[in-house]
C-alpha cells in the first residue's frame, strides 16, 4: 500500500506526485524557450565537427599511459574507476550502450558490468545489473556523499558528434545527480546521469561557435525533472522520457513499464531531465587534483625516493598536458606515443630526468651481515629440494635442481667473501648505478591493453635478443667495464654448469641487464626461442627476490587454452593427473588406442580437472651476488619462471648464446667482445 494516497493515472498504474522535497514542473516551464542550452545540444546533437573550444587539460593515445598519470583513473580496463567503495574517475568511450547522452554539460551512460561483446563489437547485457555491483555501488556512494568524479571521453565517442583531439581526453570533474535502472535488452541495466561541477565556464568541448554558457546568477535551478511514487513498490523514480514515467527499481513488478505496457522503443528525453542543473554546492568540493603534479612533490634530495613505486608512475606533461609513463631509468620523455602511433599526437619533448644518487646495498638488504648464513639451508618441502654441493666451487654453495629428461637449475649461492672483492657483487651493484646504461621500459608484444609496458627497465648488448619485449642491441664495444665484468662471472658460471653434464660449453654472445625499482618484476615466461642455446644465467645484484619455476599451462593439462590436445603429450611428471595421461599414452604407443579415442579419452580426463595454472614446483630465494644457470632447451619448452624482487633496487644480468645463424650479418659483430685480465672472473 502506498503510504499516500495516490494519484490516478490512465491505465490502472497508481502514480503520484512528490509532495515534499519535490521540485514540481511549472506550466510556465514547459513552454518556456530556455537560454541554459541552445536547441542543437538537445536530442539533435549535430554541431561542426571540427570546432571544438579548447584543449583539454590532460590527454593520452594509449590507455596505459593514461591511468598511469592520473590517480583518479587507474583501471586499464572497463569505464568506472572506484577506489574505497567511491568512484573517482569515469570514462565515456565506444559505447555508451542504448538511451545515452553527451553534451557540453551533461554525460547521461550505461554503467559497465555484466556485459560480453555482441557479433557487431557493441557490448550486450548479458547479466542482470544490481546494487550489488562495485562500479554501481561507488557511483551511488560518491552521489550521495558529493564526491565528483573525473570524466575523461574517447575518440571513439560519436555521441557528442565532435572531433576529440586525443584518444583519452580529461573533460572536467562531474557530479553524479541519478542513478537508475533500465531494461536493456531482457536484463535490468544501471544508467547514470552526471552534470559538470563547474558551470560558469564553457567547456573545452563545446562547439567553438556557439555561444559561453549563462552565467550562474541567472541560471535556472528550479527546473528540475519530476519525481513519482511507484504504486506497486512505493519507491519514487524520476521521468526521464518525454514517452510517460516508468518505475526505474528492477525488482518491482511494473518496473519500465507505462501504463504496465512496454515502452516504445525510441525513448526521448524528457526536456527538464536534460536541462536540470544543480546549483552550485560548496560541499561537493574536488577531493584530487585534476591535473596531477607528482614532480612537484618528489623531492629528488629524498633518500632513495627515485626507485620507489611514485617515482615510475607517470606525469602530465607540464608543457602540452600529455599523459607520459615513466620509461627511461632517467626519468620521463614527453616522446613518441606506446606503441609508436604515426600521425598521432607524439608529444612536445619535455624532459625531465632526475638526479640519480646510488642506494647503498645497505638500504635494500635488510640483514646485510648475516644473510649469507640464512642463505637456502632450508627448503620448503612443498618444493623440489635440490642437490646440495658446499665444496666443488668453494666459497659458492652449489645447489643443483634436476628434472629428470628436461634439464637442470644450478643456483650458485654468494657469500661475503664473494661480494666484497675488488670489482665484485658490492662494486658493481654501486658502479651500475652511476653509469647511463640507457635502460628502458618497453611495450609488452603479448599485453591485453595495447601499450602496457614492462614492469622493468632493460638494456641488452651483443647478439640481439628477443624476449617478452623486443629490445634494440649495443655492441659489447659500446658496454662499460662493469656489463664486461658481469658477462665474464657468467660465462664461468655457464662453463660450471654445463661441464658436469657432459653438453658442449657454448660461451655467452649477449646480455640482458633489467633494472627493477621497488613493486617492479618480471611475470611468468620462457627463455625458449629457437635463435638461443640450451644455457641462460643470471648473475642477481642488489635486493632479494624470489624466482619460482612452473610447469607451462598445456604442459601441465596436456591441452592450450583453447582445449588443443598436445600433439605429442610428454606427460611430465608433476602435470596434473599425470597417471591416468601416462597410462593412456602407454596405451596409445602401443597401439591399443587409435589417435581419436586417445583424444577423447584425453578431453574427458580435461573436463574433470580445474582450469588452473600449474602451482610452482621450484622456489629460489635469489640474494645479491648470487649466480643462477638455468640449462636445457626443454626446460625452456616446458617451464617457464618469474622473479619478484623484494625491495626497492635490484639488477639481473643474464647471459645467453644466440646462434649467430639466426643473426643478421650486420648485427654479428656486435656479439663481439675481449675481456682484460680483470675481467676474467675465476670464481672467488
Ligand atoms: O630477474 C631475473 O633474475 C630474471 C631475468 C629473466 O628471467 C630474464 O632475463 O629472462
Amino acid at each position: 500500500m502506498s503510504p499516500r494516497k495516490p494519484a490516478k493515472v490512465p491505465g490502472n498504474i497508481q502514480i503520484q506526485p512528490v509532495e515534499s522535497g519535490r521540485i514540481t514542473r511549472s506550466r510556465k516551464n514547459k513552454a518556456l524557450v530556455l537560454p541554459e542550452l541552445p536547441p542543437s545540444s538537445l536530442n539533435d546533437q549535430s554541431t561542426d565537427p571540427k570546432s571544438i573550444e579548447g584543449h583539454p587539460p590532460a590527454w593520452a593515445e594509449c590507455r596505459p599511459e593514461l591511468c598511469d598519470a592520473l590517480p583518479w583513473f587507474r583501471a586499464v580496463q572497463g569505464g568506472v574507476y572506484h577506489s574505497g567503495n567511491l568512484c573517482l574517475g569515469f570514462l565515456v568511450d565506444a559505447d555508451c550502450g542504448i538511451r545515452s547522452y553527451i553534451d557540453d554539460e551533461i554525460v547521461i551512460t550505461r554503467v559497465g558490468g555484466g556485459c560480453t561483446k555482441g557479433a557487431d563489437g557493441n557490448l550486450v547485457l548479458v547479466k542482470d545489473q544490481d546494487n550489488d555491483n562495485s562500479a554501481i555501488s561507488s557511483l551511488t556512494n560518491s552521489m550521495s556523499l558529493k564526491i565528483p568524479v573525473g570524466m575523461i571521453i574517447g575518440s571513439r565517442n560519436t555521441l557528442l558528434g565532435r572531433k576529440l583531439p586525443h584518444r583519452y581526453n580529461v573533460m572536467a570533474y562531474f557530479r553524479v545527480t541519478h542513478i537508475w535502472y533500465e531494461r536493456i535488452g531482457k536484463k535490468a541495466g544501471a544508467k547514470v546521469r552526471f552534470e559538470k561541477l563547474d558551470l560558469s565556464s564553457k567547456s573545452w568541448w563545446a562547439a567553438r561557435s556557439l555561444p559561453s554558457p549563462v552565467p550562474i546568477q541567472e541560471r535556472r535551478f528550479d527546473i528540475q525533472p519530476e519525481n513519482f511514487q511507484c504504486g506497486a513498490c512505493h519507491q519514487w523514480s524520476v521521468q526521464i522520457y518525454n514517452e510517460g514515467w516508468m518505475c526505474l527499481h528492477s525488482p518491482c513488478k511494473r518496473f519500465w513499464t507505462i501504463h504496465e505496457s512496454t515502452p516504445p522503443p525510441d525513448l526521448t528525453f524528457h526536456v527538464n531531465f536534460l536541462r536540470a542543473r544543480l546549483p552550485p554546492d560548496l560541499e561537493v568540493q574536488p577531493h584530487y587534483s585534476l591535473v596531477p603534479d607528482l614532480l612537484s612533490t618528489l623531492n629528488e634530495e629524498d633518500g632513495d625516493v627515485i626507485s620507489k613505486r611514485i617515482a615510475w608512475k607517470g606525469i602530465v606533461c607540464p608543457r602540452c598536458s600529455k599523459c607520459i609513463a615513466r620509461r627511461f631509468w632517467q626519468g620521463w620523455k614527453c616522446a613518441e606515443g606506446i606503441p609508436f602511433s604515426p600521425g598521432k599526437s607524439s608529444g612536445c619533448g619535455f624532459e625531465k630526468s632526475l638526479r640519480i644518487r646510488p642506494i647503498s646495498l645497505r638500504s635494500v638488504i635488510k640483514d646485510l651481515e648475516i644473510s649469507p648464513i640464512k642463505r637456502a639451508l632450508n627448503f620448503d618441502p612443498k618444493f623440489m629440494v635440490p642437490e646440495i654441493d658446499d665444496r666443488s666451487l668453494y666459497p659458492y654453495r652449489k645447489l643443483v635442481y634436476k628434472i629428470p629428461g628436461v634439464g637442470n637449475i644450478t643456483h650458485l649461492v654468494s657469500s661475503q667473501s664473494i661480494n666484497t672483492r675488488t670489482n665484485g657483487p658490492d662494486d658493481l651493484f654501486k658502479q651500475l648505478q652511476l653509469v647511463d646504461l640507457g635502460l628502458q621500459r618497453y611495450p609488452l608484444q603479448q599485453s591485453v591493453v595495447v601499450g602496457t609496458l614492462t614492469a622493468h627497465f632493460a638494456v641488452n648488448y651483443g647478439m640481439p635478443y628477443k624476449y617478452v619485449v623486443s629490445v634494440e642491441s649495443k655492441g659489447f664495444d659500446e658496454a662499460c667495464s662493469e656489463i664486461l665484468q658481469a658477462l665474464g662471472r657468467l660465462t664461468w658460471a655457464t662453463k660450471q654448469a654445463v661441464i658436469d653434464t657432459g653438453d658442449p660449453f657454448l660461451p655467452p654472445n649477449e646480455l640482458l641487464l633489467l633494472g627493477y625499482f621497488e613493486d617492479m618484476k618480471i611475470g611468468y615466461h620462457d627463455d625458449g626461442e629457437s635463435s638461443l642455446g640450451p644455457t641462460v644465467a643470471t648473475l642477481s645484484l642488489g635486493a632479494k627476490s624470489t624466482m619460482l619455476v612452473r610447469m607451462k599451462y598445456t604442459y601441465y593439462h596436456g591441452f592450450s587454452k583453447a582445449k588443443k590436445p598436445l600433439s605429442d603429450d610428454p606427460v611430465l611428471l608433476g602435470c596434473d593427473q599425470y597417471d591416468q595421461r601416462k597410462a593412456l599414452k602407454s596405451q596409445f604407443t602401443d597401439g591399443s588406442l587409435n589417435e581419436a579415442a586417445y583424444s577423447d579419452l584425453r578431453l574427458g580426463i580435461l573436463k574433470k580437472s580445474r582450469s588452473r595454472e600449474a602451482p610452482p614446483c621450484i622456489k629460489m630465494e635469489l640474494n645479491h651476488g648470487d649466480l643462477l644457470i638455468m640449462h636445457g632447451e626443454n626446460l625452456q619448452k616446458y617451464y617457464e619462471h618469474s622473479v619478484v624482487p623484494e625491495n626497492n633496487l635490484r639488477f639481473a644480468l643474464t647471459a645467453r648464446y644466440i646462434k649467430p645463424e639466426h643473426v643478421d650479418s650486420k648485427e654479428i659483430q656486435k656479439g663481439q667482445f675481449n675481456l682484460s685480465a680483470d675481467q676474467v672472473y675465476d670464481g672467488k
